[in-house]
């Protein structure tokens, strides 16, 4: 797959979503918080490829995705769809060269649960056959049961016949998941937004439908942005398809590389964490049972998205932290590693001659490791 030169399919420039939150009984007479939930990432996705999101809950995963997709709109920077930018389509402000409606069939959803997307009245090909009716209106009658029927054979429903007249009620978890599917793909989009959406099945049904997602993808030349919290998962469905895992953490993307290079040459220590407590992924010996004392972070608590730590984020919890990290004005930007990859990091460590190198040891660094370890 080759992702140089061409307008990337979607391209986020210092995507920032704020959200105003005031449903603290503490803010009743106050201002209203403000959660930074997504903030300053740029990412290009490019035309068919799988990038994974992964990050801990609450870290802004979902956010990235519904604004990557235009159903979430930015507090600040943009969101292009090949150069388009979204809300300027939709507002019908600036220079509109792509129709919103356009856009809004090209980027799609399938949600983590599939129930959601399907109207529990109506039967699978009534459901299936509403975006096309709509969106392909040259299409006859036959024509588009003919195409469904074809799609449901394909993802295994199969005699199709029989699925087709079936209500969601009828169908298993893994079934309304693949239904689900078929809706997003039917739309011919450019880019599917994969929230969680395996999460809710059981181990063998996970892998079936990360397979099926690569070979629809390679059918339909699909783009996906697959969300998960588990690395395992995010390594399988982008290694076999050269795709790339991005690591987010508290509304920031830390690191940003392709598959393989993220599972064995992690560079940020919040992605070395992630792979430890990955336990297929943990380096060393799998059966050996994980030592509180060798956990590669400080604490587990999160810091709070309202007022997200100074400097890099993450050095509340970093084990690499030293003073710098935490008075740095800024956070650190992403950084190349090698010339020869898309492998970012953004990590002061990664700064040659960043002041990182002089600074002294972060002093909470050993309280903290020594309250953690009596804590457990
Ligand atoms: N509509 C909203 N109003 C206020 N805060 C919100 C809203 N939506 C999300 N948030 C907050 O923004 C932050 C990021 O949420 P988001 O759902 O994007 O994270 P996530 O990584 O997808 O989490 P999870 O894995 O649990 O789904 C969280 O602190 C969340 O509480």
């Amino acid at each position: 797959m080759s992702t140089e030169s061409k307008t990337p399919v979607v391209s986020l420039e210092n995507a920032e979503v704020y959200f105003e939150d005031s449903s603290s009984i503490f803010n009743l007479f106050s201002e209203p918080d403000t959660v930074h939930a997504v903030d300053g990432v740029s990412l290009d996705i490019h035309e068919n490829e799988v990038i994974a999101l992964v990050g801990e809950s609450g870290c802004g995963k979902t956010t990235l995705g519904k604004t990557a997709i235009g159903i979430q709109r930015p507090t600040g920077g943009s969101v292009r769809y090949r150069g388009q930018d979204i809300w300027d389509a939709k507002d019908g402000t600036g220079q509109v060269d792509i129709p919103y409606k356009t856009i809004r069939r090209s980027l799609q959803i399938i949600h983590q649960d599939p129930g959601s997307s399907l109207n529990p009245n109506r039967k699978v090909i009534k459901s299936l056959s509403e975006p096309l009716k709509k969106w392909q209106t040259d299409l006859t009658r036959e024509d588009r049961r003919a195409r469904l029927l074809g799609m449901l054979e394909r993802v295994e429903m199969t005699p199709p016949e029989d699925y087709a007249e079936r209500y969601p009620h009828q169908l298993s978890g893994g079934e309304k998941q693949r239904v689900a599917l078929i809706r997003a793909l039917v739309m011919n989009p450019d880019l599917v937004l994969a929230d969680e959406a395996i999460s809710a099945l059981d181990v063998s049904l996970r892998i079936e439908m990360m397979n099926l997602m690569h070979e629809l993808q390679d059918m339909v030349n699909t783009s996906f942005l697959f969300i998960s919290h588990d690395l395992s998962n995010a390594r399988y469905v982008t290694e076999k398809v050269g795709g790339r895992i991005g690591i987010m953490y508290l509304g920031e993307l830390v690191e940003i590389g392709p598959a393989e290079q993220i599972i064995t040459d992690p560079r940020h220590p919040y992605t070395k964490a992630l792979r430890w407590a990955t336990p297929d992924l943990r380096p060393g010996d799998p059966d050996r049972r994980p030592d509180v004392e060798e956990l590669p972070i400080k604490t587990i608590d999160i810091p709070d998205p309202v007022n997200p730590p100074t400097g890099c984020r993450f050095h509340t919890r970093c084990p690499e932290a030293r003073e710098a990290c935490k008075q740095e004005q800024s956070p650190p930007e992403l950084i190349q590693i090698d010339h020869a990859s898309e492998h970012e990091a953004a990590c002061f460590r990664e700064y040659d001659n960043h002041q990182y190198w002089n600074s002294p040891d972060d002093e909470s660094n050993e309280n903290s490791r020594q309250r953690h370890t009596a804590d457990d």
